[in-house]
């Protein structure tokens, strides 16, 4: 039924313009890309058979988790928290628990075959086709593997903006007994954000699929400022 739904990006992509150009003022607090480039057909997941993938990245603290859990339910996506999925495999007998734990302490990011694979699982044994992918890709190594193992891009990418001193307050307010929920760990993480996680934001805004949103202000707001990108997406797919 959702291949049925979703046969055509490059409606979608155009559709995404006309409402921002029919309503701007709204829509420009969510959309910072200036211009939204509509898939090229033949492109990798223009295919029937791809899911509908949304990455969703900012820094740690950024609001991603919430925010994820909000178009999820609101929206009908599955939620696919990297960080959450490296989580479960650290709290496992995997053999790969412990060098996990060691990188999350550190602030640095896992070994992109590991992440991949747990991703590609993740989305092969669901039911549903539409994906957001919270907290990926968070290098560029991150991104090419993904696109190698998966075989296509995602179909955009949704950015939260948000000052290190909200990051970094919201980080350590967090209080889910995290082994990186701390002082140290939060410069580090921040540090990796900027240098090796940036660049790949950069990248597909440069492809024009980058959405930036503000995440400042309460959930509630930010929340507003996402509806209208998933809104267009529901609206084709009904
Ligand atoms: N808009 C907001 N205002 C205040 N606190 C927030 C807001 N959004 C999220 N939080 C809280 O901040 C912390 C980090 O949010 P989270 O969604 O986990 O961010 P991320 O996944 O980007 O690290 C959580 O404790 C969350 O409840
Ligand atoms: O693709 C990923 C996602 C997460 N992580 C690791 O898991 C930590 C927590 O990630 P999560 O997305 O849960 O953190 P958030 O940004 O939501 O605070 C990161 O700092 C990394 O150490 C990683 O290595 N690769
Ligand atoms: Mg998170």
């Amino acid at each position: 039924m959702w291949r049925r739904r979703f046969t055509s990006l490059p409606l979608f992509f155009s559709h995404l313009q006309q409402v921002r150009r029919a309503d701007e003022l709204k829509i420009c607090q969510a959309f910072c890309t200036e211009t939204v480039k509509p898939p090229v057909e033949g492109e990798s997941n223009s295919g029937r058979n791809s899911p509908f993938v949304a990455f969703v990245l900012g820094g740690p603290g950024s609001g991603k988790g919430t925010q994820c859990l909000k178009i999820a339910e609101t929206f009908g996506f599955d939620h696919i928290g990297a960080g959450d999925l490296l989580r479960k495999e650290m709290h496992s007998d995997s053999e790969n628990g412990a060098m996990i734990q060691k990188l999350m302490k550190e602030g640095s990011i896992a070994p992109s075959e590991v992440t991949v694979k747990l991703i590609k699982k993740a989305i092969e044994s669901a039911e549903n086709r539409k994906f957001l992918i919270d907290g990926f890709p968070r290098s560029e190594e991150n991104r090419v593997a993904y696109e190698r193992i998966i075989g296509a891009e995602p179909n955009f990418v949704l950015f939260f903006d948000c000052p290190e001193e909200v990051m970094v307050k919201r980080v350590l307010n967090r209080n889910e007994g995290r082994v990186d929920d701390n002082e140290h760990t939060v410069k580090e993480r921040l540090k990796v954000y900027k240098a090796i996680t940036l660049p790949v934001a950069n990248h597909y805004d440069k492809k024009g699929k980058l959405y930036k949103v503000d995440g400042t202000g309460t959930q509630e707001e930010i929340f507003e400022r996402v509806r209208p990108i998933f809104a267009s997406l529901s609206r084709l797919s009904t």
